[in-house]
């Protein structure tokens, strides 16, 4: 029996090897000359399986519509073998693909449809054709004409000149062919972006693209990441907040639909003409890097299982919160850049949700991916191999782009090299507390309360007051999380009255009560309060019960949500 070493072996196993790299040639010996002989030649079972099921599969979505769309306007017969004539690389989306299609020699057809029909069901972009009408070999070559470029980099000529020039709502994701300038408008296009690539796909360098350029803006980004690592780049910049953990994640999602709320009545006070023309008085924009929304999604609701009580809603607030928020319109300017793996509607909250992203980026995709999230597009184009190389759907085009690809140490630079690097920090996690602010009112340093607008300048300040405007935004509430640091403006923590005692003080009611009727203010949410009872030895002690409840003196919750020991500037935790 030949060991392993033999020489017969190792021919064998090169040969194997070569098969799985190139399946073509052994699948055609197979054809012809029938399986054993591929058997002789050592193609085991299972790469001959393989094998041809891709090539099935690229046949019957590629080969075959072709075949059945081109045979007729060609005048041949429908019974012709496709491969007899129509030459289509498994890669013919690759730049330096080649397509051949012979031709009758009679060339009695009409070649402007022919074209058409290639470019259609071959979902081709930027193709030329080469026909060779001579002679008996009559043929057309198709072949890319303008591809995206192989790879993009800040460091190319005049990228950074582009990034710089860039609106403020829509930064540069790549270069499509022809070095276009791809980018996504969340003012015209689409408030939210869906990502959608499989692991290694890119979604970091997209997001890690696209966020750094809004924080450069002057936008806060809100990054929602419990692997915890995703984008190092963004860590201690400023006007970025880091949620590592469930439960920040949680509290995040819920403070920000508070703040789309807060931001709709604003924006509903605001004469339609002011709003379309300073859009930014409603807040400065906010950027939601939510990634990995698959697991995200499954991590809230066992969070939510974990700390919800008798009473509480079944589903996740945080969950509900989301849903919210991508159900705002653009004009509170909340942008979520969603994440997923694999988007099925349930991942996102249901079909609908999927219909508030209308831009959708797709990397690597499988044709299943496409019909799910971007049904509108049809044929659906090739996916690429290519690193950085997606595509980019908005208003039912997609567009092949190659993705800059900025290195941490280039986004960090970008980021903080805008309007954040005008010696002011990133955004405030205090709030000060606001009694006279209605319960569910998200009154902050900026906005005051929604009936006491700001005056309005005459045209959008420029990018170096807008960050002051955005400073002043103060997101998220609570005194127990942050303290101002010394350059953000603290004029309401400064200038507001202290609260009243009020009389009301003295009554116990249970968290959820007190939550909702004096706290909201105070403390970041409802979890935040419960966790706060089982983790903080100096929570107050309940004063009675109801059923199976605590009780709770008003005036001793609020006295220690007011007294909580505070965090380190510059930490995320928002409650
Ligand atoms: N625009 C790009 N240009 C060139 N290479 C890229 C680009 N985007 C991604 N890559 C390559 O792909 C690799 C993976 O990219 P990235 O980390 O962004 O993927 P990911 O989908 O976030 O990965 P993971 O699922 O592991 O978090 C990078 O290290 C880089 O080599």
């Amino acid at each position: 029996m030949p060991t392993c070493r033999s020489p017969l072996a190792f021919r064998c196993r090169r040969r194997l090897g070569g098969v799985w790299e190139n399946p073509d040639p052994a699948i055609a010996a197979a054809q012809t000359g029938g399986i054993g002989l591929v058997s002789a030649a050592a193609v085991g079972g299972a790469v001959y399986g393989l094998a041809t099921r891709k090539r099935r599969e690229f046949m019957r979505e590629w080969v075959t519509p072709l075949h059945e769309a081109l045979a007729v306007p060609l005048g041949m017969s429908e019974l012709t073998d496709p491969c007899r004539y129509l030459h289509v690389p498994r890669n013919f989306s690759d730049d330096d693909a080649e397509i051949r299609i012979d031709v009758p020699a009679h060339m009695r057809f009409n070649e402007d449809l022919v074209v058409d029909l290639i470019v259609k069901k071959l979902a081709l972009e930027n193709v030329s054709f080469t026909w060779r009408r001579a002679g008996k070999d009559t043929h057309v070559i198709v072949k890319k004409r303008q591809a995206p470029p192989k790879m993009l980099r800040l460091t190319d000529p005049g990228v950074r000149e582009i990034l710089a020039k860039m609106p403020e709502s829509a930064p540069l994701i790549g270069f499509g062919a022809g070095k276009k300038k791809v980018s996504v408008d969340l003012d015209a296009d689409s408030p939210h972006v869906l990502i959608s690539a499989g692991t290694g796909g890119g979604k970091s360098t997209i997001l890690r693209t696209i966020c750094c350029q809004f924080i450069h803006n002057g936008a806060h980004a809100y990054v929602l990441d419990f692997k915890r690592i995703s984008h190092t780049w963004a860590r201690g910049v400023p006007g970025v907040t880091y949620c590592r953990d469930i439960a920040e994640i949680h509290d995040a999602l819920i403070r920000l639909a508070q703040e789309g709320r807060r931001r709709l009545s604003l924006a509903e006070q605001l004469a339609d003409d002011v709003l379309e023309r300073e859009p930014w008085r409603v807040g400065p924009r906010l950027v939601i890097l939510l990634e990995e929304v698959n697991a995200t999604m499954a991590q809230l609701k066992r969070h939510w299982a974990k700390i919800r009580e008798p009473g509480d809603p079944k589903e996740s607030p945080a969950i509900d919160a989301l849903a919210e928020i991508l159900f705002m319109g653009r004009q509170v300017r909340l942008h979520v850049l969603l994440v997923a793996q694999s988007a099925t509607a349930r991942a996102i909250g249901g079909p609908e949700m999927r219909e508030n992203f209308a831009t959708r980026i797709l990397v690597r995709y499988t044709l299943n991916a496409w019909r799910m999230l971007v049904p509108e597009v049809s044929p659906i184009p090739m996916p690429s191999d290519h690193n950085g190389r997606v595509q980019v759907v908005t208003r039912g085009r997609a567009q092949e782009t190659q993705v800059l690809n900025l290195s941490n140490e280039e986004a960090r630079e970008w980021a903080m090299s805008g309007v954040h690097s005008k010696g002011t920090t990133g955004p405030s996690l205090y709030k000060p507390p606001a009694p006279a602010a209605p319960a569910d009112d998200f009154a902050d340093a900026w906005s005051t309360s929604a009936s006491e607008l700001p005056p309005a300048p005459a045209t959008e300040p420029p990018a170096s007051h807008r960050d002051l405007a955005a400073e002043a935004s103060v997101l998220t509430s609570s005194p127990a999380a942050v303290a101002p640091a010394a350059d953000v403006p603290d004029t309401a923590a400064a200038t507001l009255p202290a609260p009243p005692a009020p009389a009301d003080d003295d009554q116990a009611l249970g968290l959820r009560e007190a939550y909702d009727n004096h706290l909201s203010e105070i403390v970041a949410s409802l979890d935040a309060l419960r966790r706060a009872r089982h983790d903080d030895p100096e929570f107050p002690a309940p004063v009675g019960k109801r059923g199976a409840a605590f009780l709770y003196r008003v005036g001793d919750l609020k006295k220690w949500a007011r007294n909580r020991p505070r965090a380190a500037p510059g930490t995320t935790d928002l409650d």
